[in-house]
This record gives C-alpha cells, structure tokens and sequence, in this order.
C-alpha cells in the first residue's frame, strides 16, 4: 500500500524508448508502478500500470518531454500519496560522477554537458528531472548513474588503443545499465552465485553485457557511448571504425546524420526493414525479420565469448531486460550456441520463464533476473536522505 503519511519514493527511469516508474514505501517495498513504451519511434506510447490500466498515452509525435508531465501530474502522483524523494536513472555520469548525487542545478549542468555521449539518452534523464522538479518543487532529488557500476573496471580494460592523452581527456570505455547490473549483483546470492563469474546479459532496447567476479563488474560491452558492443533494437553494436569514416564521407561530413543512423536506424530495425521490437520479429514470416534475429544471437555469443575469455572462465549466466526475460525463442538460440561451454537447457523451464533455465546436471547454470532499476534507485535515494 501507498503510504499517505509522506515517507514514499518514486524511482524515475528514462531509457531509450520507455519510461519505467515506481512509488516505493519507506520499507522500500513497490506500491505503484508501471511504464510507458514505445515512445519516440513514430507509435502510439503505451502505458500499463501495475493497478491492470492499459492505454494509448500520447501521441506518436510525442517524446519523453511530452509524455513526462502528464505521466506524473495524472497517472503517479494521484496515486503516490506524499512523495519525499525522487530517484532518476541517469544514464552517462562521465568521469564525474561514480556514486548518487543529491541534483543541484550545478549537478544538472554536469549531466547535460555529458548529452553528447548519451543522445538518445541523457536528454530523456534531463526531461525527467525537469518534470519531476516541476511538479514537485521542494522534494530532493536524486541522480543515481548507469556508469558508476564499472568505474572499477581495470585501466587496461577502460583505455582504447589510441594514443594514451585521449584516455586522459576522457575518451575511455565507461559501460552503461550499471543500475540493472547492480540489482543482478544484488541478486546472485539468492541464487548461490555470490562468488564466481558471472556474464550479464541485459537485453533490452538498449544491450549490453557484463562479465562479473564476485558481482564486481570486471568488463563490460558498452564503451564510451551506448553505441558499442551488442546489436541493439536500433543500434548496431560494435562496428569497423572505417566503416563509420565511410559513412560520414558518404554522408558529406554530416555527422548528425550519421548519428541519426547509428542511433535510430541501425540495428534490428535497421538489418529487418520492419521493427527494432523483438516481438513482432519473432512472429513475423519475412526473411529479413529472421535474419535481424540470426544476427543479434550471433553477436550476443561472440561477446559472451570475448567475456568468458576476460574472466577466464564462466560459472553462470543471467538474463535479463524485456528480450532476455521474455523472449524464450532467444535464449533457446543462446544457451544452443553455448553448449560447448557446458550449458544444458532445461527446455520447459525455459519456455515457462523460470528463474533456472538449465537442467540440474548442467555444468554451467543459467538464469532470468527480472531488471529493476527502480529498486536500485529507491535504496539510492533511501540512503542519501538517511
Ligand atoms: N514477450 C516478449 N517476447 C519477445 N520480446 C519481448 C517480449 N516482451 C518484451 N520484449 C522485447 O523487449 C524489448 C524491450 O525491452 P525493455 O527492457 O522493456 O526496453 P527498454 O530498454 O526500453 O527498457 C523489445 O525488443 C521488446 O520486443
Ligand atoms: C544505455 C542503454 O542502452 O539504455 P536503454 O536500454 O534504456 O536504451
Ligand atoms: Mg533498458
């Protein structure tokens, strides 16, 4: 229940193409929440909320500084009770932040000077702390980083092979869905992981994964910018850096186009000419539908690769993120691929969405973690209003 004596939090987490929201008690315990999908990509947005309420919200003009006001002015805060903090996901801390942060405009600067690295992100994060700070004016608000998670990652890991001054202005490999990563970590105890290695699949809209010792990450996908690693609902992943000098000449130097390509127009969309939706992938007959999918799991078990071989080795796998949670057909393809490796699919585990995906006797074990950022964000801003 929503606690009405003014001790609830609402997590705020702007990702590429959704919302996501969640009031918490002071016991940290979810009392409302929900999301808002399909935003930006010329759809309708769709919300649906933890009470069964599913609608149109929006137009499909419509942005997440459109959408944001009247998410929280008409669907969260009617229902939150009294709201004493409020957490933002926010997705490029840079080298300046590595921990929450109580948002000042100072802080705000800082954020939106990092928009660059992050642009199908980081303006999102900034609507979300204007509306909330628009709506609610005296409450704290709190910046919680994507970033901080891999802050730790080793020199030699985060430096990219240029000349070493370029490091040093920041141009380094930071990794992102560091708050998904961290409510992993937080969950590998219950599932006897607590020591060992660990490779994350977080595969949303955006993907990355993260290879984890002892729920430390230790590498990761993403690099300096979400663009990197996997292939993505409209990004591409890793690409031939000659390929992208191409295309800027092919484009006559306009970079913004260029990045309107890598950002919006690549990725499953782009390689299916259809939709960037896993969803309408998997039940679509056309042949390029399937070869978009062929292509993601191809890409996805390189890099488990490449991260099995910086961790020298694997215990376990986990899933997570709406394709990774949902899309059992996926994993199927995945956890096939990886056999060698000792994973043995338990197949009606895995068609039924069970946390364990592998069979007892497997040598490797496989499973779902649902993401939850908004937890992470809740505890974040527990913590820093004590
Ligand atoms: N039942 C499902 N089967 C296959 N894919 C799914 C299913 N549910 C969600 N997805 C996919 O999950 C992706 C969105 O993941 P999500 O983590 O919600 O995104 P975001 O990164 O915007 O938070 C989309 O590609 C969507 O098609
Ligand atoms: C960093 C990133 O790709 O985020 P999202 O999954 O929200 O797109
Ligand atoms: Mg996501």
């Amino acid at each position: 229940m929503t606690d009405s004596s003014g001790k609830n939090l609402l997590a705020l987490n702007c990702g590429s193409s959704s919302i996501k929201f969640a009031v918490f008690t002071d016991r940290l315990e979810r009392s409302f929440s929900g999301l808002v999908e399909a935003i930006g990509h010329g759809q309708t947005p769709r919300l649906k909320t933890s009470t069964g309420e599913k609608m149109e919200f929006g137009d499909p003009d419509q942005g997440h500084a459109e959408v944001l006001p009247r998410l929280i002015n008409e669907i969260v805060l009617p229902r939150a009770g009294a709201i004493e903090g409020v957490g933002h996901r926010i997705v490029h801390g840079g080298e300046l932040f590595n921990a929450p942060v109580r948002i000042t405009p100072e802080i705000r600067s800082g954020i939106s000077e990092l928009s660059p690295l992050a642009p199908g992100h980081q303006p999102h994060n900034l609507a979300g702390i204007d509306a909330a700070k628009q709506a609610l004016p005296d409450v704290p608000q709190i910046a919680c980083f994507d970033t901080a998670f891999h802050s730790d990652i080793s020199a030699v890991r985060r430096e990219m092979p240029l000349p070493r001054h370029y490091a040093r202005d920041g141009l380094i490999r930071y990794g992102f869905h560091g708050l998904s990563y961290e409510h992993v970590a937080a969950s590998l105890s219950g599932l006897g992981l607590s020591s060992g290695r660990v490779i994350a699949c977080h595969l949303g809209n955006g993907c990355s994964i993260c290879g984890m010792i002892d729920g430390k990450s230790v590498w990761t996908s993403m690099g300096f910018t979400p663009l990197d690693g996997l292939m993505m609902g409209q990004r591409p992943g890793r690409l031939d850096p000659g390929a992208v000098l191409w295309l800027v000449e092919q484009h006559g130097g306009n970079t913004a186009a260029v990045g309107k390509l890598l950002y919006h127009q690549s990725g499953l969309s782009g390689v299916s000419g259809l939709s960037g939706d896993m969803r309408t992938l998997l039940s679509s007959e056309q042949p390029d539908a399937a070869f978009a999918v062929e292509m993601f799991v191809d890409r996805l078990v390189q890099e488990i690769g490449g991260a099995a071989v910086s961790l020298g080795g694997i215990d376990a796998l986990v899933f997570s993120g709406g394709i990774g949670e949902n899309a059992a057909p996926i994993r199927v393809m995945v956890l096939e691929k990886l056999e060698w490796l000792g994973f043995s699919l338990d197949a009606a585990a895995n068609t039924a969405g069970a946390s364990r995906l592998t069979a007892a006797e497997s040598a490797r074990q496989a499973f779902i973690v649902k993401a939850d950022e908004e937890h992470i964000i809740a505890q974040a801003v527990a913590g820093l209003l004590g």
